[in-house]
Order: structure tokens, then sequence, then C-alpha cells
């Protein structure tokens, strides 16, 4: 597999190594995000020394830790008693070589000794400081990451020069793994959303109902069971948060509906709520119109594609799976997925109206969100306070093409949408994945902006 984008953090780490003085960068992230491929990506082209931790006992862990450093620097192993020397050891070595040195799973450390955080202190306050040399601490373990290495009551807070939260591929980015036309390429990322290990899974030679079966519906597939392991990473009793996300996945997106749903009264959900959102599995969106961050209209959507597909799909029909996975998949799964895939195609336009204003194929806009107030919602509005110029596009993930109603109803909810002056200018677009009825482009004026799926392939496959 080739190794893909990453640019922008590559050059961050760049940076923090070529920089005058010592580096000290905080990798983190979700599981199979790709902090690993990350890190050795970054160090084929610098004198590294790579340690991963395990999950085994903290003697072991030094020991290795220690032989490696020493075969790096063709030493004979020296033999040492605590972390304190063995940083010692290597902050020596370090003064006659700038080397980045990278830990990863830095929390499986932390784990066997909470002391170790006070050492790499000591480590980066006292050794490398002198050097040209740079440590890079990486964990995937989110919690344990913002506790103990980047939290105020951490020893290692503020002494960090760089930290990188690694975050999924956009669907642009994804497009350079997943090899179907657009169409499928849609379909697909609704199902693996941007995560690399997910989407590197994928065989995309066979059809994508193939890839489901096999790698998300067979109880063997790393998929089927992919959700509990990442909360099992970050909380020591899931299951109550594994309802919360089923929940949300299921279209309940307000406190009252995710209480209701759950039967978890709103005084504890608001902290299950806040846990969720800190560990990146839902996010909480309020209209980009609401000037309150804390707006009464804010609802709750799980943040990530794939996990929306599994709690929608996979959780509530796991023993029909075990069963007859192909009735599930026949049954509950082909014909649901277009209601499902609409909901990507709205972030996969979302992007796309990014880049068209990138391209100048769109006017600029400060922020681009979501509205909705009382029963209208508008799937994508832009807003230029500077020029009082709104944006209002609608997406439409349906078989038949977008005709005069859907213009009809989107000049309608415009008019209710309440922001800027009177006079404010309002442009216009669409997106649709069956095009267009035949001369509507035509007959609306420069203030309408038409996007097919060809013209959002277009856009989202070259360069970003
Ligand atoms: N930039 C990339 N381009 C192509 N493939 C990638 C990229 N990043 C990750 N992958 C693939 O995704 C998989 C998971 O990546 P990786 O092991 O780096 O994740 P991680 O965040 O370190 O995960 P974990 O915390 O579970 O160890 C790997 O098999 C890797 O090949």
């Amino acid at each position: 597999m080739t190794f893909v984008d990453r640019a922008d953090e590559l050059a961050a780490l760049e940076r923090s190594f070529e920089s005058p003085g010592h580096g000290f960068a905080v990798v983190y992230g979700r599981r199979r995000v790709g902090k690993t491929a990350l890190l050795k990506e970054f160090c084929t082209d610098h004198p590294h020394i790579y340690f991963l931790a395990a999950q085994e006992a903290e003697q072991r862990q030094r020991e290795k830790f220690v032989e490696q450093v020493a075969n790096h620097f063709d030493d004979r192993v020296p033999r040492i008693d605590g972390w304190d020397e063995a940083f010692e050891y290597l902050g020596e070595r370090l003064a006659t070589e700038p080397t980045v040195v990278v830990i990863d799973e830095f929390p499986y450390l932390v784990e066997e000794n909470d002391s170790l955080p006070s050492y790499v202190q000591a480590f980066v306050d006292e050794q490398i400081q002198g050097t040209e040399s740079m440590l890079v601490l990486c964990g995937s373990s989110i919690s344990t990451m913002e506790s103990e290495v980047l939290g105020h009551e951490s020893p290692l807070y503020g002494r960090r020069t760089g930290q990188i939260d690694l975050q999924p591929f956009s669907f642009q980015q994804a497009r350079e793994i997943i090899g179907y036309d657009i169409a499928d390429a849609i379909r697909s990322y609704a199902i693996t959303g941007g995560t690399p290990m997910y989407l590197t899974l994928f065989d995309y030679g066979q059809p994508l109902g193939e890839n489901v079966r096999t790698q998300v519906l067979s109880p063997m597939a790393v998929l089927y069971n992919e959700p509990e392991f990442l909360l099992r990473t970050e909380l020591r009793s899931p299951a109550r948060y594994l309802s919360i996300l089923e929940a949300i996945a299921t279209g309940r997106t307000t406190p009252n509906e995710i209480s209701g749903a759950t039967g978890i009264d709103p005084g504890p959900l608001s902290k299950y709520l806040q846990t969720l959102r800190r560990l990146r599995f839902i996010e909480r969106e309020v209209p980009v119109t609401a000037t309150g961050k804390t707006s009464k209209r804010s609802r709750y959507h799980v943040a990530d594609e794939f996990l929306r597909f599994w709690f929608r799909f996979v959780e509530p029909n796991r023993s029909s799976i075990e069963e007859a996975p192909e009735l599930v998949f026949e049954g509950t799964i082909e014909p649901n997925l277009p209601d499902h895939v609409a909901t990507t195609f709205e972030s996969v336009c979302h992007e796309a109206v990014w880049e068209a204003i990138r391209r100048g194929r769109l006017d600029s806009y400060a922020s681009v969100g979501r509205w909705w107030y009382g029963e209208d919602e508008i799937d994508i509005v832009g807003l230029a306070p500077d020029a009082d110029r709104v944006l209002l596009a609608e997406c439409k993930w349906t078989t038949e093409p977008v005709g005069h109603g859907l213009v009809e109803s989107l000049s309608d909810k415009a008019a209710r949408v309440r922001w800027g002056p009177d006079d404010r200018d309002e442009q216009f677009a669409l997106f649709s994945k069956s095009g267009f009825v035949d001369g509507l482009e035509e007959e609306l004026g420069d203030d309408w902006s038409l996007f097919d799926l060809a013209a959002i392939d277009d856009l989202l496959s070259g360069p970003s």
C-alpha cells in the first residue's frame, strides 16, 4: 500500500525537527487512524529510533528500549536500572547525533508506571534541551494522551513544540485509496468512513456488496467488532456509551430524544455525551446562523461514517447476521443504504463547496454549515458577513433528476433564514446524484450553481 497524503502533518513534523534546538512533538488520535504509518513515513528520511511499547511488564519494556537505543548507536547494551537511567543514557547519545526518537503507544508505558511522564519531563528539560534531536510521543488512547501528556496536570504540560491530533481522511483524501467510480466511492465511504485502515481493508476490484459481506458482516471480520474495540481503548464500561451511539445513529439527535431511547436521565446523559464528544465519536452541531455555541437548537450526530453505519445496521442485527448474513444484507442494508448514503452525500457536498470556493467556482464564505429552524432545514448554508452574502444549497441522493420542485422549495425556505440585511445577496447551489431535468440550468440565472456527480468528481478528485 503506498502512503497517501498527510502532507500537512509531515510538514509540521519536519518543521519541528528542522527548527533550531530540540523538538518535542505529541501525536495522538483514534486507533487505526494512521499514526504509526505517519511516523514511519516521517522517520524514513531521518536517523531515528522507533520504539513501540507493548502491554507487557515494565522491566522488559525498559530492557527492549535500551537495547534498541544501544543497537542504533552500535553500543554494547549497558546495564540500566530505572527509566531515569534509561533516558539519561539516551540523552548522552543524542547529544552526539541529531536523531528522531519515537515512542509509540506511550500510554502502555504509563499504564505500567505512572511516573513515566515525570521521567520524560526531566529528559526533555535536561537532556534533549541542548541537542538538535526530537522526541515524539504517540498514543491511541485519547483519554491517556490528554490527561497524562497534554493536560494541565501532566508534568509534560506546555513543553511540546508541536502537536498533531490526527484525523481520519476526508472524502477527497480517501478517494486516493477508494478505487470505485464516484457514485460507488461515495457509497463505499459511507461504510468505511475515512479511517485509513478501514479504507485499505476493502478490495476495490470486488463489488461493494461483496466487501460489505466479507469485511463487515462476517463475524470473523475485523470491522464486525471494531466499535467495541475502539470504545474499550478509552472506556472501562462501554455499555451505556454503546446504547447512546446506537440511539444517535438511528436518528435521535437531541438530548431529549436520546434520553427517551436509552432510558438514561438527562443529568448523567450530558456527561456521557461530553465524553463521547471528547473522544470524537459524536459531534454537536448548531445551525450555522446561531450566534451562541450553546444554542438550544443543538443536535448530535455520529462523527464517523463507519460508526454510523455499524450502529445502524450491524449492532441491532447481530444475531441475524450470525444466522443469515445474506438476509440482513438483502433485506435490511441494501434497501436502506440510499438513505444512509444521503447523509454521507451531504458531507461530501460540503467538502465540494469548500473546494469550489478555493477554486473560485463559488464566491467565498466565512462559515459553511447546516441550517434548521422548526420544520425547516437546509443542507448547506454559507455565510459571508463582510459581503452580506448567503449561500443556500441542497443535496439530493435520489434516482430521479432534480427539477423545479427543489428550486421552489429552496427559494421558499431561503426567505425564512433570518440572517443579514433585507437586501442581502442570495446565492444558490444544487447538488444531485442523478443530475438535473433538461434545461434547468439555462432557466435559472447566474445566482444558481448546479453540480452533478461528474462536477463533484471533478472538484474532489484533483489535488486539494
Ligand atoms: N497515509 C496512509 N496511506 C495509506 N495507508 C495508510 C495511511 N495511514 C494508515 N494507513 C494504513 O492504515 C492502517 C492503520 O494505520 P496505523 O497502524 O498507522 O494506525 P494507528 O493510528 O497507528 O493505529 P493503532 O493505534 O491501532 O496502532 C495500516 O495498515 C496502514 O497501512
